[in-house]
């Protein structure tokens, strides 16, 4: 199992590193425009492997992608991320470009390849890739959701004060600061629905923290968040690469689901070997579908900008 990642900054490298600790990928490329970053983030992270117990082989390459030819999956981080006080969708005008041209070249080498969108606004580069390749759409997904979700079970474990091993729950929209759909009424504590525990006023507070989650962590770094990028990545990933048939929320292309269409954004979908082989269609709640709709009418005017 091959994996290509191009964008060796901190999201690409944070994710190498935990598909190499995971230990499941025969082979991991990082790519990098900049002159020997990828070599020196893949050497650095190979002096890792005896301390970490893997035997992934790491490489990096300064923008050659015969390197990465034959790769079964490709992340794409490739591009600029937000300072305090942006939103997601004003990187579209420079990330467009990287993302067009990182798709293409990555197809060239590998015309089997699976891949994953995560540079931002994911949902708008996810859809471009969907515009300006030719690969089926079950071989292309954006990841946003599987972090959100990730940020709000956070956030619902420091409401609850319980690990946040003992929450489960799920956030769909797009991922964007106004756009993320938080299911507070599906979340739950070890079965019991949140609902139970918390206050109306409480869960709203926590779907604002969640939604607002990279924000926030922009304004503390200065720069945007990687550590639970790189692992939601990972996630993703590892799902496909050992078919493991996982549910998550995922940026994908909808044809009438949710009924909605000709957009990408984020839905239930079981990954596995053939990428995202199903999307999940719940049953939500007249509240939920109004803010599914908006979300989407947002993410439709961002990809209006686009110049495909
Ligand atoms: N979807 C998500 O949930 C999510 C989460 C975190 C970050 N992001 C996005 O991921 C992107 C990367 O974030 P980061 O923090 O890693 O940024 P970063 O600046 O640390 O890394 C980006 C890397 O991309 C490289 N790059 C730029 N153009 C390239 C090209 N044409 N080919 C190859 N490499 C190229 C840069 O040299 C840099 O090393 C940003 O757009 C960010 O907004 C998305
Ligand atoms: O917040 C960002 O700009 C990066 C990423 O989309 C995140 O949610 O961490």
């Amino acid at each position: 199992m091959k994996v290509t990642i191009v964008g060796a900054g901190a999201v690409g490298a944070s994710c190498a590193e935990y598909v190499a600790i995971k230990d499941f990928a025969s082979e991991v490329v990082l790519l990098d425009i900049k002159e020997g970053v990828a070599e020196g983030k893949a050497m650095d992270l190979m002096q890792t492997a005896t301390l970490n117990s893997f035997d992934t082989k790491i490489t990096g390459s300064t923008n050659d992608y015969s390197k990465t030819a034959g790769s079964d999956i490709a992340v794409i981080t490739s591009g600029i991320p937000r300072k305090p006080g942006m939103t997601r969708e004003e990187l579209i005008g420079i990330n467009a470009g990287i993302v067009k041209e990182v798709s293409s070249k990555l197809i060239e080498q590998s015309p089997d390849v699976i891949l994953i969108v995560v540079s931002n606004p994911m949902d708008t580069m996810t859809y471009l890739v969907h515009k300006t390749t030719n690969l089926p759409k079950n071989r292309i997904i954006g990841m946003g959701g599987a972090l959100d979700s990730a940020r709000f079970k956070y956030r619902l474990s420091e409401a609850l004060e319980c690990p946040p091993s003992d929450v489960d729950g799920m956030v769909i929209g797009g991922h964007s600061d106004t756009g993320m759909v938080p299911l507070t009424r599906l979340a739950t504590r070890n079965s019991v629905p949140v609902t139970a525990f918390l206050s109306e006023d409480r869960l709203n507070q926590v779907a604002e923290d969640t939604k607002v989650g990279g924000a926030t962590l922009t304004k503390l770094l200065g720069t945007s968040a990687w550590y639970a990028p790189g692992a939601a990545v990972s996630g993703l990933v590892q799902a496909i690469a050992c078919d493991q048939k996982k549910m998550f929320p995922c940026s994908a292309l909808l044809e009438g689901e949710y009924g909605l269409n000709d957009l990408c954004i984020g839905v239930p979908a079981i990954l596995g070997k053939n990428g995202l082989e199903e999307i999940v269609e719940i049953e939500l709640d007249e509240a939920e579908k109004n803010k599914i709709k908006e979300s989407a009418e947002g993410v439709k005017k961002t990809n209006g900008l686009l110049e495909v």
